[in-house]
């Protein structure tokens, strides 16, 4: 059976974690490096996975996941690449790491997949964007394809499209709960019990999100059916325009686009 190590077992590397375990993989095949060794005592406990080093990792596996930080990105490099042999695969996870940065440090045959996962797939509702690096052929895409499609979706996308990936689906998350932090904090200056606004908030945005999937409309179609004129989405929605939602938007994903460019030097 191919082995696979996880390098870097936070938030992210968790969640790769996790998703590999539900989805069948064997825990006999999955290794993992981590730094903090409380954090590997704990990922020792939850999952049964063996943690090892680095080095080990690297040498032991046949897919390696890098879910450092980027800025941590070089330095693992730099220190498992005397490891690596060529017709491995490595998939790395980070924002702004390109696959060309990688490929400067691995040695020659070493194949290298960019992926932007989100945190959903903790739920295994996960939209994940690869993309192939220069040594990378039909096996090693579909193998990195299989990796994340343990988590949710995959689609497959142009490297030169992959920071406005990140700004999307990659931070998105973060977004989606921000409305609805604002949605509860509002219903409490209406005067609702927190724990109703909550309820009412989560349940919008889970009613919302199915409506979105299973009638496959545009959202647009879906809000204009909500908007009755005259009465109170009409009102609600005309404060968000004054208050330049949308542009807002468009700024934060183009602030999001813009540091993932930075984060591409390590
Ligand atoms: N959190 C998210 O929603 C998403 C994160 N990512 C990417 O995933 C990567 C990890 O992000 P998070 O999990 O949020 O960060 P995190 O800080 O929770 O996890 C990073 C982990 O790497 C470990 N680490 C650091 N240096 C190490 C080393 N030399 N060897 C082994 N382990 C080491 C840390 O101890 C930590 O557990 C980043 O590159 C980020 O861009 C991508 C998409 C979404
Ligand atoms: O905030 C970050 O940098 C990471 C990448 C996308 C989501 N979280």
């Amino acid at each position: 059976m191919q082995k696979t190590a996880v390098i870097g077992a936070g938030v992210m590397g968790e969640t790769l974690l996790s998703g590999l375990v539900r989805a069948g993989r064997r825990v006999d095949d999955l290794l993992v490096g981590e730094k903090r060794a409380e954090r590997a005592t704990e990922l020792e406990e939850r999952y049964g996975v063996t943690v090892v080093s680095n080095v080990d990792a690297a040498a032991k596996a046949d897919t390696v996941a890098l879910v450092v930080k980027p800025q941590d990105m070089a330095d693992v490099l730099g220190e498992i690449a005397p490891s690596l042999r060529a017709g491995q695969l490595l998939v790395s996870l980070a924002a702004g790491i390109t696959t060309a940065f990688i490929e400067s440090y691995v040695p020659e045959g070493v194949a290298v997949v960019r992926v932007m996962p989100n945190t959903p797939a903790l739920v295994d509702q996960g939209m994940s964007a690869i993309s192939a690096g220069s040594h990378c052929d039909e096996a090693h895409l579909a193998e990195a394809e299989s990796l994340m499609a343990s988590v949710g979706r995959v689609v497959r996308v142009p490297e030169k499209q992959q920071d406005a990936v990140t700004a999307i689906s990659g931070s998105g998350p973060a977004y989606v709960f921000f409305v609805v932090e604002s949605m509860i904090e509002a219903g409490v200056h209406l005067g609702l019990p927190r724990a109703t606004a909550h309820e009412l908030a989560v349940q919008t945005l889970v009613g919302s999100a199915a409506m979105l999937k299973e009638t496959g409309e545009h959202p647009t179609v879906l809000r204009e059916q909500v908007t009755s004129p005259g009465g109170t989405t009409a009102a609600a929605l005309r404060e968000l325009e004054v208050h330049r939602v949308r542009a807002a938007f468009l700024a934060a994903l183009e602030a999001a686009r813009d540091r993932s460019r930075e984060l591409a030097g390590g």
